[in-house]
Formats: C-alpha cells, structure tokens, sequence
C-alpha cells in the first residue's frame, strides 16, 4: 500500500527541530530579501541575515527541502550590513533591505538578475550603468492597513508583518513622501474622531501627482459629520481627501473638483485614483529618459508601445517619432491615453484597448507596421506576446520588467526569434525593498 500519511518518527523529527538553534553560512539573498544558507542539506531562509555572513537561526519552518529560520545572532557581520533608519523595520514587511547599504542593494538586485537569465541559459549580460534613485522618501503611493480595536475604541494605522496577516502600527515612514509621514499621526487622530472610524479598511496615500491626496477605503456610507471634520483637516493641510466605496467611485470631501496630472517635461498626464502610475516620479522620468536614449529614436520611427497606460511612454516618445500607437487592457486607461495626446497637442498617436494576453486580441496587432517595441507589462510578463516575435519586423524592442523572472522567461522568446540583447540595465525604483525593475534593449 502507498503510504500516504507521515510516520510518527518523521512527523516528531520534524517537530523536534523547530524552534532550534543552527548555525549557518549566508551566500545569497532570496526574492523576499532573505538572507539564503544551507543546513543538513536543505536551503534555509533567515530574515535579517546577509551574504557573507555567518549566523545563528532559529527554526521556525520545517518542510521536506526548505527550512524558514528567525535570525538570532550574527557570528560574523557582513561589510555591508548598516544600521535600518526605520525603527520598526525588523517588523514591518514594507522594507525588506534596510539593513544593507544601498551601493550592495542594487549590486544584489543585479546579480539575481544574472543568475535568473543565467537558468536560462542567457549568460554574460550586456549590463549598463545602474539608474540609481534617492534612498528615501521616494515613493508617491502607499497603502497603510487600518484595524478598529473594539475594545480601546480606537483606529489604528500600520503595514503588514514581512509574510504575515499581523498589523504593525507605524507614526512615521521613510520611504513616502515626507510631508505624508510627517503627519501621519494627526492623520490617525482626525480618523479617530470620525463616526465611519470602525469602516475604514485602509488609507491610500498618493502625491503622483500635482496634490497630495488621502483616499479613505470605507465599507459604510460615512456621516455628514464626517465630510465636515476631514474638510477642514484637508483645508488645514492643504490636501485632497476622498473617500472610496465602490470600485471607481471616488468621492472627494471637499466639494472643488481638481483633476490630477503629473509632469514629465513639459507633458502633463492626467490619472485616475484607481490607474496604474509609477511608484517612484523622479526614478520614472530617468527611465524614460533612457528609453528614449536606448532606443534613439527618430522622426522616421513609427513605435508599438504595448500596456501603455494612460501614455507614460507613448507620450514622451510622440515627441520624437513620426507615429506611436499605444495598447492597454484597461478601458478607463486608454480614454486618458487618448485624452492625454489630445491635451499635449500631440497628433502622431493613436490609442486601442486590447486584451494582450489573448491570442484573439494579438492577431489584430499589423506587427509589420513598427519598427520599434516597447514592451512594459505587470509581472505577469509579456509571454503570448514575445511567443509571437518571428514575425515582428521592429529592429528593436525595448522591455521594461517589474519581475526578473519573467523577463528570464519572455527573453527566451525574443532571442529565439533572432534577437539579441544588447543592453541591460537596472532601475532602482523601489529602494530599501526587494523589488526589482529592469530595462533591457533587444535588437536584430
Ligand atoms: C507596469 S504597467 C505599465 C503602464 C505604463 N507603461 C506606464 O509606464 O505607466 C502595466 C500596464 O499593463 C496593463 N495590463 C495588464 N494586463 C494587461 C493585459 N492582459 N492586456 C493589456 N494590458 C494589460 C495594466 O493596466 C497597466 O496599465
């Protein structure tokens, strides 16, 4: 008979490691920024611990090949190891890397760049220069996670724990905008004078754009009372304060009604509070600098620019190019794309929704029309696309990927098709955490 349950010696073996003590070498970092060792022939993932250092761990996750370990004491200190800026950071799962220094952060990003292409068989990359960003109070927009406790009456802000449901308070954070950080804890104290204070299920902050806006996420429709305190304290502050119901329905408190916009140059883009925008303003603007650069573009270009947006490329490249034609999957996205254009009195682009995962929407694309690509997909990547790649005719395609591995798996495509890649670079948005963003230049 197959044997399907644990024996009881396995099963107790098992229960006896967990919480040990184990000492053990560091050589990597995994995708969490988890320091990555070895012990009695299993990988072992300690939070905390560093390349080239040697630790003390505890066990906290016995599985057949892996075990998960809490880091308990460092035997010998990595050179790169600095003091985290963040006083909650060795418990909030926002920051993953605070304890390297930055110049080691982007150097391990890189390198689990390489080794992810490298399983692929795509060795001796063609790296360029990092786009390196301000360490800090970089990011644009955050989500905090807010809990009611019934019992203190009391509304609480924080992040979630590194791979965990449990909420940490936090009254400042280094990574967002400093004039959000600074007053996160009048925020929490205006939230806690609201009679919706029990529905709200988190706070969005976001200062993509011209203003800096607070979007509260509530289950209830919230009292009159409510819009009058939040628009003074918006008045006070000089913010926008919306709350947000229904999926699109954004309702701000203050009855003017802005439309926001962000700059690149002399372009101006307006969004949506529910749109995709880059989490890092001044990081996005080099990046489509050196699209531009990378791609060198010309008045003869005609440019396929796929999940476009609301034109965060196909605008800037408009200016340069004799036509662009950008494709997204979000309806909403393409009417701004378009709007956008129109509003910058570019008159070279034109804007289509399609699904670029279905195979239905890819055949209508006339691939033959473009002779250069940019391709910036989610992390789902661009698979059905670069499985299409033979018969492109574009001598360049350009993709921009917030996830290495599927950059590793949709290169294998385009060098299958006879492209080469001749420039690889990485772009630091999302300093202090384990995110990586990568720009890479294919040619043929
Ligand atoms: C990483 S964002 C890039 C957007 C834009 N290029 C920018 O820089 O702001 C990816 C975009 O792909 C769109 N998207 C995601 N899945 C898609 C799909 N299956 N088909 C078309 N667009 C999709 C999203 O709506 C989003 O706008």
């Amino acid at each position: 008979m197959v044997q399907i349950f644990r024996s009881t010696a396995q099963k107790s073996a098992k229960s006896h490691s967990l919480n040990k003590i184990i000492e053990l070498d560091i050589n990597d970092l995994d995708h969490q920024g988890r320091g990555v060792g070895r012990y009695n022939g299993k990988v072992c993932f300690v939070q905390g611990a560093l390349p080239s250092e040697k630790v003390q761990a505890i066990i906290t996750e016995d599985k057949k090949q892996l075990l998960t370990a809490k880091l308990h004491k460092i035997l010998q200190v990595s050179d790169e190891r600095i003091e985290p800026n963040c006083p909650w950071f060795s418990e909030c799962g926002g920051c993953q890397l605070q304890h390297l220094s930055y110049a080691a952060q982007t150097q391990q990003k890189q390198t689990r760049v390489d080794q992810l292409l490298a399983k692929q068989g795509i060795k001796r990359l063609p790296w360029q220069p990092i786009l390196n960003s301000q360490p800090f109070q970089y990011r644009n927009r955050t989500r905090l996670s807010a809990w009611y406790e019934g019992k203190q009456n009391k509304l609480h802000l924080g992040f979630r724990q590194f791979n965990s449901k449990k909420l940490i308070e936090v009254d400042q954070c280094l990574v967002i905008a400093p004039k959000f950080s600074t007053l996160l804890p009048e925020l929490v104290q205006i939230l806690n004078k609201l009679k919706c204070k029990k529905h709200v299920s988190h706070v969005e902050l976001n200062s993509a754009g011209q203003r800096y806006c607070i979007i509260l996420r509530v289950l209830n429709k919230p009292a009159e009372q409510d819009y009058i305190k939040l628009t003074e304290f918006a008045l006070a502050h000089n913010l926008d304060i919306y709350f947000h119901q229904n999926d699109d329905e954004y309702l701000k408190v203050q009855s003017d009604s802005d439309k926001l916009y962000y700059s690149i140059d002399s372009l101006q883009l307006q969004f949506g509070l529910s749109d995709f925008t880059q989490v890092n303003s001044q990081a996005n603007k080099d990046m489509i600098q050196q699209a531009q650069n990378w791609l060198e573009l010309n008045e003869d270009d005609v440019v396929l620019d796929l999940f476009c947006g609301l034109g965060n490329f196909s605008l800037p490249v408009a200016q340069k190019v004799l036509k662009v034609v950008g494709i997204e999957g979000s309806r909403s996205m393409v009417e701004k794309a378009k709007r956008n254009a129109s509003d910058n009195q570019l008159t070279n682009t034109e804007f289509y929704k399609q699904d670029l995962s279905s195979i239905d929407g890819l055949d209508k694309i006339d691939w033959g029309a473009f002779n250069k690509i940019i391709l910036d997909p989610s992390r789902q990547g661009a698979m059905q696309i670069c499985q299409q790649s033979e018969q492109w005719t574009a001598k360049q395609v350009l993709y921009i990927a917030c996830d290495p591995n599927s950059l590793a798996r949709d290169s294998q495509y385009l060098l299958a098709s006879g492209y080469k890649m001749i420039k690889i670079g990485l772009i630091d948005m999302f300093p202090q955490t384990s995110h990586i963003e990568t720009m890479a230049l294919f040619s043929r």
